[in-house]
């Protein structure tokens, strides 16, 4: 499996708004935009910093997994996302391993990214997301 590198961490808010007072305001770190993606019931907002990206993630439903988080452990990292060359060979990978996999396809991300989640509990803790711009 071929990574590239760290594409972006995920960080679980209450409120894009209240979270970039701290991001943006005090730390200086600018944010590029902001997208909902449905599919996963959140609004994100990146925000580039050397060569990775802050990627801060609203619910907008209870049914949120962004809600159940914050819910179940308060506001806080959420997600490690590695950049691969190739996501459909990096899950054919994982899955002949025997990984334990949340997503045995790609689906849609933020910026048209084609992403999958690996199961924190074949992580090490870590909720680790697969991402292929
Ligand atoms: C927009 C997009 C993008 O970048 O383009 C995104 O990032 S979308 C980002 C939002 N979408 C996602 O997160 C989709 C993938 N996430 C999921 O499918 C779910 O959130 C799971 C990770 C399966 C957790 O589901 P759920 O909370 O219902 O199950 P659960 O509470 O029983 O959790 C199962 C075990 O995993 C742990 N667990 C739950 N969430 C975790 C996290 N974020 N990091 C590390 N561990 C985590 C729990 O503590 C529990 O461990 P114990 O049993 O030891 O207590
Ligand atoms: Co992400």
């Amino acid at each position: 499996m071929k990574t590239v590198g760290v594409d972006h961490i995920g960080i679980a808010v209450k409120s894009i708004d209240e979270a970039l007072k701290f991001w943006e305001e005090t730390l200086g770190i600018k944010c590029t935009g902001r997208e909902e993606v449905a599919e996963q019931k959140v609004v994100t907002a990146f925000l580039p910093l050397g060569g990775t990206e802050i990627e801060l993630l609203e619910p907008t439903s209870p049914e949120s997994p962004i809600s159940k988080f914050i819910e179940s452990r308060g506001e806080g990292i959420h997600h490690l996302a590695l950049k691969v060359e190739d996501i459909e060979a990096a899950l054919k990978e994982l899955k002949d391993k025997g990984i334990r996999l949340i997503d045995e396809k790609p689906r849609c991300g933020a910026g048209e990214a084609k992403i999958a989640f690996v199961h924190p509990k074949a992580a090490g803790g870590v909720l680790l997301e697969i991402s292929e711009r």
